[in-house]
This record gives C-alpha cells, structure tokens and sequence, in this order.
C-alpha cells in the first residue's frame, strides 16, 4: 500500500467494527469498539491514562492480533497482511537504546532510508531544527526526540499512529511539527491518530476527535460534531478544545471514581466479558515488536 502521490481525501481510511480486546491475564483492554476515520483524516486520541488509547493504537498498527474481521486499514487486516504504509511510533520505539550511544545523526538518518528518501530527510531536519553535528551521546532529552521522529517518519507512510512522544518538545518545534503532520494528510492524503494529553497548538489541527474512557469509545466524531460546544468555551485560559476535553476527563473520573476503589466491585474496567461474542485475546506470541 503506497499513497505517496494521493491527493488529500483518497488515502486509507480506518475501519474498526465491534472489537473487544482482552489482556493475558484476563483483564479487559478494550470493550466494543467500532469507528470509521477516512483516509486523509487527522484523529486526536483523547481520554485519562489507562483509557485504552496505547491498546487500540498497538491493534491498529497490526502489532497486536485483533479478532478476525474487527479492525479494517484500507480495506485490510493490518496483523495478517503486516501493511507496509503503516508507521507506528510508540514508547516502544522510543527507547530504543541506540539513540543514546555515542553515534553521529546522519548515520541513524540513514540506517532508516534517509539516503532513500533525501528531501524528505532534508525536509525533517529543517522542521525539526535538527543540527547535523549532533552526537546522540550528548544531546538533551527534546533533541534526541526530533532526531528520533525525523527517523521514524522519513519512510513515506500512508498511516501514522502516535502514540504521545512529543512531550520532549518545545512549544515552536512541536508547532512546527504538527503543521508538517497536517502537511502530509493534505498533500499526500496521509490518515494520522494521534494520541495525546497536550492540546497546545491543536487547535484547528483535529478534523475527528475519540474520547475513549475504560477501554471504550464513549463518543467520537467530526470536529463539526463538536464545534458548537466548543463554541461556548472560551474561559480559563484553556482553549475551547482544551476546555471540552477537561470536561470529559471530569466526567470519567466522576463517573469511575478514584483508582483505589478499583476491585471492590464497582469497578467497570472487570466487567464480566459475557455477551460480547468474539474478543481478541493477548497472547504471549501474538505481539510483533
Ligand atoms: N499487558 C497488559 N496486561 C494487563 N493490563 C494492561 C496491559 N497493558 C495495559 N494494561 C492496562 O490497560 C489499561 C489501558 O492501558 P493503555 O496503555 O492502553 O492506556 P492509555 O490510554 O494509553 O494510557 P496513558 O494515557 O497513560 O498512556 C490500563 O489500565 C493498563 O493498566
């Protein structure tokens, strides 16, 4: 799957229908999920920790194995087929041990295809404001990060999914960043879901949002879906998107309660799975790293 030279609106678009997910040891990840992101779209992830937002990115990008028929990128089995044109960069990937020795930026460049793809290499480090003559042994913590997201990105993906790895950045790179995210959705028609807690310049940056809660999808949909009750926020010096997803926050933690009533009963995250029909179930070789 390559979409390299699509116009905006014609890449992969993500299916999910009913996808229930259980861990190893039995505790549930994920309840009934279903979700149709188009191709070209830009998806914020949003919901508390322990949402379920790292579960459902892993099953999406065919890292973990979902029931037959549950989870659909352009049309196909992510696990089964092992699409090409998916990127996934997640805290796996992110402490990769080799970014930390004593090696020189443009030899990691190229270890990942830099050599292949050179103005999109090129085009990475000038948005990532990253300096050639960097050693990784002794760079700090956010500059490690725009070396280690010009990598994972210089391949040309049709899907990203990111899960938070920009928390190192400083407001104008992240800035920068996400206009070249936006960038690839318009230009190449590129489907990106982003997982994040930090909304600074994502205004006007989602076109869908998903809020998930105890590993469900409480509600989800199109910005427009959104817009007038955004519209009404405008206080506290969040943003108005800022302001709408600390009121869902509020109501799921109203909702669950604090974390040590978990297992007295009330808990909702061990609901029995009875009723559910197929789920996906974690194993110990189901997981391709
Ligand atoms: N391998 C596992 N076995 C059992 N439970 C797990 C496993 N991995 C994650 N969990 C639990 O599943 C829930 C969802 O985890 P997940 O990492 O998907 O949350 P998240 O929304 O990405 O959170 P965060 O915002 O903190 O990254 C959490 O309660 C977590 O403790």
């Amino acid at each position: 799957m390559s979409n390299q030279d699509s116009p905006a609106g014609t890449g992969p678009d993500i299916n999910v229908t009913g996808l229930s997910y259980k861990f190893q040891d039995g505790s549930l990840g994920l309840r009934d999920i279903s979700l149709e992101l188009p191709g070209g779209s830009r998806t914020l992830l949003i919901g508390a920790n322990g949402a379920g937002k790292t579960t459902l990115l892993r099953l999406l990008s065919g890292k973990r194995l979902a029931p037959a028929q549950t989870i659909r990128i352009a049309g196909v089995d992510p696990f089964s087929a092992g699409l090409e044109g998916v990127t996934y960069l997640g805290l796996e990937w992110v402490l990769n041990p080799i970014v930390r020795t004593d090696i020189a930026v443009p030899i990691l460049l190229d270890s990942v295809g830099g050599s292949y793809y050179p103005d999109r290499r090129d085009e990475l480090v000038r948005i990532l404001d990253i300096d050639l003559r960097w050693r990784m042994h002794a760079v700090s913590d956010g500059e490690r990060r725009r070396v280690q997201l010009a990598m994972g990105l210089i391949r040309p993906w049709d899907i990203l999914l990111l899960d938070e790895i920009t928390v190192d950045l400083d407001l104008l790179s992240r800035s920068n960043f996400l206009g070249w995210l936006r960038g690839e959705t318009e230009r190449r028609g590129a489907t990106i879901v982003y997982a994040t807690h930090i909304l600074d310049n994502l205004v006007g940056w989602p076109t869908h949002l998903v809020h998930m809660h105890l590993g469900r999808v409480k509600e989800w949909g199109a910005m427009a879906k959104y817009d007038a009750e955004t519209d009404s926020y405008n206080r506290s010096g969040n943003s108005r998107l800022g302001e709408l997803v600390l009121k869902w926050l509020k109501e799921d933690l109203a909702e669950r309660g604090p974390r040590n009533r978990l297992g007295t009963g009330e808990d909702k995250t061990y609901e029995s799975l009875e009723g559910l029909g197929g789920y996906g179930q974690e194993t110990k070789d189901d997981g391709k790293e």
